[in-house]
């Protein structure tokens, strides 16, 4: 079944300093759904978030709360009201921990009876029930970020915006309040907005990704749908597809197609998942986390794509290593450090790289007659 639509954002265009610099043709969130906008730095993320939470002036299009138009100033007004938005920076007063958690109660004339037990409730959720009475200015980075959340979890919001609200985060602190935040969300079954240029943390909060860019949605739609099936090479770059692969179609039936590489490849040739016509110039894209490096071809492997390579580059990244490859084209895949270990990686070393027809997407189809 479908949930409602609680938010709709129909052509909104936002000039800032003069320039437009939003143009979002349509969008919607719906009811329990975590939508993460993500994008590198200036894509129009924070622009976006303001213009859906209704807090900066459009100079086109609409948004519509649960299916009516925000038209008058007190509507705009009773529509943030149901709403409450987090930033990068936790923004606290000088005052304690639970006073800082109290603000938007309030404000609201929420009795201080009623106020206490909804603050210590929310605290003790996001981890700083001990911190009540310190000193917001004696606060951690993530301390002070989780303040900020319990100080807009309390209100109870129709929808939480939440702008890069792990960035300023050391490591330690971000992973533990991903994973806290993660478990609230899907608890109180929350319609959140978060946005970020961080693929791991849309794919840990998130149900649906808009990926933007240049001010305006490149593409838009479930986790998994986006995340394996980008629909250009700048969305599959963003969501760490990290290898693509140009081709021409050889054969095709029934969704499997054999990809016949381009010529510096030595003409290898990949299966994929996809329909397009034989001749045809179309672009592959493998997930890193899709590919398995062994010292000699699994002949017991259900993985339809096997290619003998040499190790290029090891970089770390977080618990895993990227190892570039080169098999006649670029590949990606990122091990454990165990496997490292095991297979005795290093640059120069041989290894063979595997990978099943259903990890190779077809992203775009080119023309028919194009030079691969
Ligand atoms: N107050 C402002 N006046 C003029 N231009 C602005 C203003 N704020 C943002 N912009 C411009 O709008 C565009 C989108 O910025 P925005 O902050 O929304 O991007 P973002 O994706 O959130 O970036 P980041 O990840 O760096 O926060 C950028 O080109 C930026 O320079």
């Amino acid at each position: 079944m479908s949930r409602a639509t609680v938010l709709e954002a129909r052509g909104l265009k936002v000039l800032r300093g003069g320039t437009q610099v939003l143009d979002v043709p349509a969008l919607g969130l719906r009811a329990g759904e975590v939508l993460a906008l993500m994008g590198p730095n200036g894509a129009g993320k924070s622009t976006l978030m303001l213009a859906l939470a209704g807090l900066l002036p459009l100079s086109g299009g609409t948004l519509l709360y649960q299916g009516v138009e925000l038209r008058s100033r007190s509507e705009r007004e009773a529509f943030r009201r149901r709403m409450t938005m987090v930033f990068q920076d936790p923004l606290l007063f000088d005052a304690t921990v639970a006073q800082n958690i109290a603000t938007g109660l309030k404000l609201r004339g929420v009795p201080a009876a009623l106020r206490e037990p909804a603050v210590r409730a929310w605290a003790g959720r996001l981890g700083i029930g001990h911190l009540l009475d310190r000193s917001a200015r004696h606060l951690s980075g993530g301390e002070a970020q989780r303040t900020a959340l319990a100080r807009a979890f309390v209100l109870g919001p129709e929808i939480l915006f939440l702008d890069e609200p792990f960035a300023a985060l050391d490591a330690p602190a971000r992973e533990g309040l991903l994973d806290d935040l993660g478990h609230i969300l899907a608890e109180t079954g929350s319609t959140a907005v978060i946005s970020t240029h961080d693929q791991g943390e849309a794919a840990r909060l998130a149900h649906r990704l808009a990926v933007m860019q240049g001010g305006t949605l490149l593409q838009t739609g479930g986790l998994r749908e986006v995340m394996n099936h980008p629909q250009d090479p700048i969305v599959a770059a963003f969501v760490g597809m990290e290898t693509l692969l140009r081709g021409q179609v050889a054969t095709c039936g029934e969704g499997l197609l054999t990809l016949r590489l381009g010529k510096g490849s030595g003409g290898q040739e990949v299966l994929a998942i996809g329909e397009a016509q034989p001749g045809q110039t179309v672009l592959v894209g493998i997930r890193p986390e899709n590919v398995t490096l062994s010292l000699q071809t699994d002949k017991s492997s259900s993985a339809r794509n096997a290619f003998p390579g040499t190790v290029t580059k090891i970089l770390p990244r977080g618990p895993f290593f990227k190892v570039e490859l080169d098999c006649g084209f670029f590949l990606a895949a990122y091990v454990t450090a165990q496997s490292l270990a095991e297979l005795d990686l290093r640059p120069g070393g041989a290894v063979v790289a595997s990978f099943k027809a259903t990890a190779a997407h077809l992203i775009r189809r080119e023309g028919l007659d194009a030079e691969v």
